[in-house]
């Protein structure tokens, strides 16, 4: 198995802007280099930079657009996200979804922009579909789940195992990510005994009292 990735996705929580987002990617970094675990955070566009300047860890982008470097304006492009230092991507997720063909679109930039992916999907047969395009990994997050505390691990274990099924039949090299409700060592380790490679979380940590307390407790089961 590759080796275990916890992605914290900080969204537009003021919670992960700016000085806290500097404090989860101090937390992180750390807490990484004592486990043998990935740790990425995916701040708002404004932190990239100060995150790749300061913090040795995988930075991602929480979405790109399927529109490439020119005459456009107010959008987000893949190749300057790199340059703004993100070594990585979500696209396609709950809160930003884009069209299967601005997926393929967005997902082809990305790749030539030299970042990592992630395709995020809400349910099985989108996971099979995302497999397809070869990204780095899959992260299947039931919407209904996402934000609402209830971990993905308990309330539904078999959309993790079949969409790492449908993810595999079409692609073994793609890698799984699970997300929605994820807060603890148990619900990371439920993931990684259902087939995943890792999850994707956000307000677990983000809105967390003391977001390093529970980044240990999750990296605690691997
Ligand atoms: O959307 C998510 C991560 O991208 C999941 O959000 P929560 O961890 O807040 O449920």
């Amino acid at each position: 198995m590759a080796t275990p990735f916890i992605l914290i996705n900080l969204k537009t929580y003021t919670e992960g802007f700016g000085h806290n987002a500097q404090k989860i990617a101090q937390s992180a970094e750390r807490i990484a280099h004592e486990n043998d675990v990935r740790i990425g955070l995916a701040p708002g566009y404004m932190d990239i930079h100060p995150l790749n300047v300061h913090y040795s860890l995988p930075v991602f982008a929480q979405h790109v657009d399927a529109v490439s470097p020119g005459a456009h304006t107010g959008h987000i492009v893949a190749e300057a996200v790199k340059a703004a230092g993100a070594t990585g991507t979500l696209i396609n997720h709950s809160e930003r979804r884009l069209t299967l063909a601005d997926v393929e679109s967005a997902h082809t930039m990305a790749r030539a922009a030299g970042l990592e992916t992630v395709i995020c999907t809400n349910n099985v047969a989108t996971s099979g579909a995302a497999a397809f395009f070869s990204p780095d990994y899959i992260a299947i997050e039931p919407p209904e789940l996402i934000g609402s505390g209830v971990s993905v691990s308990k309330a539904d274990p078999e959309i993790i195992e079949r969409s790492v099924e449908a993810v595999r039949s079409v692609r073994e090299t793609v890698k799984v990510l699970t997300g929605a409700g994820i807060s603890t060592g148990e619900c990371v380790k439920t993931a990684l005994d259902l087939g995943t490679d890792g999850v994707l979380l956000a307000s677990g940590v983000v809105k967390a009292k003391d977001p390093e307390a529970v980044l240990r407790d999750l990296v605690s089961k691997i």
